[in-house]
């Protein structure tokens, strides 16, 4: 199958430190891949580099066969290149249907003057309901977002990154601070996220990770050291040199 998302000896540096190191990935419709490294391996600069937030150095990023390298985070979005929204981006006063609404026209491109009436719309609230009820929201769907649980918050920005139609989704630690009675429920959105998306999830907890991925790549100081199967990535030499490497720091420094 041909990739749909490709990343291409990508590069970045700040000053002198190689944070994103000769990076390339290829990603096809239906992956399912966690992105994994130690503390400041240099995740949160490639998702960075890969959405449009950051210019490289060199590289280059591809979303279905177009390079994208040179257009911003907006134009990616549009593509199909979508990260989830982060709950601290959430709007606190505004409810699950709004935010779900103002995502279905954005991605239509009909923002606006239009956005107050959407509950009008048959179609946007269509849409919008049967997007809250695959993640079990419609009860909520018309409370406002600081009245709703944090886990529900987070499945939220699920719902309105889908809402965007990906064909790439960058999910970023999808279940961080979210209490173990609730993790399930995320862990059941992602089972259910449509076979033929790409995604590509940055996870710090392991257990998350061998049940969610069919692939690993380990990032550690800006570089792939490792992008192969789940059964055979905590015995990889490397790997546990770098995981090791970070704890004797941490443990040093503390
Ligand atoms: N804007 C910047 N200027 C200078 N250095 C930066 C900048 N952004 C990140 N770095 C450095 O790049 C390295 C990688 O940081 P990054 O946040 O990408 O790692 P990470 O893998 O996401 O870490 P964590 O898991 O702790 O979030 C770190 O050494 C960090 O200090």
């Amino acid at each position: 199958m041909s990739p749909v998302f490709e990343v291409i000896n990508l590069r970045k540096s700040f000053g002198g430190l190689a944070v994103t190191n000769n990076v390339s990935i290829s990603m096809a419709p239906g992956d399912r891949v966690a992105l994994i490294g130690p503390n400041g391996a240099g995740k949160t600069t490639f998702v960075n580099l890969v959405t449009g937030n950051l210019p490289p150095d060199s590289g280059d990023v591809r979303l279905a066969g177009e390079t994208v390298t040179r257009i911003g985070a907006a134009g990616r979005v549009r593509r199909g290149l979508v990260r989830s929204f982060q709950v601290t981006r959430l709007f606190q006063e505004m409810t699950p249907a709004e935010h779900v609404a103002l995502a279905i026209l954005q991605r239509d491109g009909r923002t606006g003057r239009m956005f107050g009436n959407f509950l009008k719309m048959p179609n946007v609230m269509a849409e919008v309901v049967d997007l809250l009820g695959t993640l079990g929201l419609n009860d909520l769907m018309h409370r406002k977002v600081r009245e709703i649980a944090y886990g529900q918050q987070r499945l939220l920005e699920i719902a309105v990154a889908m809402a965007l139609k990906p064909k790439v989704l960058l999910l970023d630690e999808p279940a961080a601070g979210v209490p173990q009675s609730d993790t399930g429920r995320i862990e059941q959105a992602l089972a259910d996220l449509p076979a033929d998306l790409a995604v590509l999830m940055i996870e710090h907890d392991m257990d998350l990770v061998f049940r969610f991925a069919r692939r690993v790549i380990v990032l550690a100081a800006g570089a792939i050291i490792f992008d192969g199967a789940p059964a055979d990535v905590t015995k990889d030499a490397r790997v546990r040199e770098a995981y090791l490497g970070s704890y004797a720091n941490a443990s040093h420094a503390a």
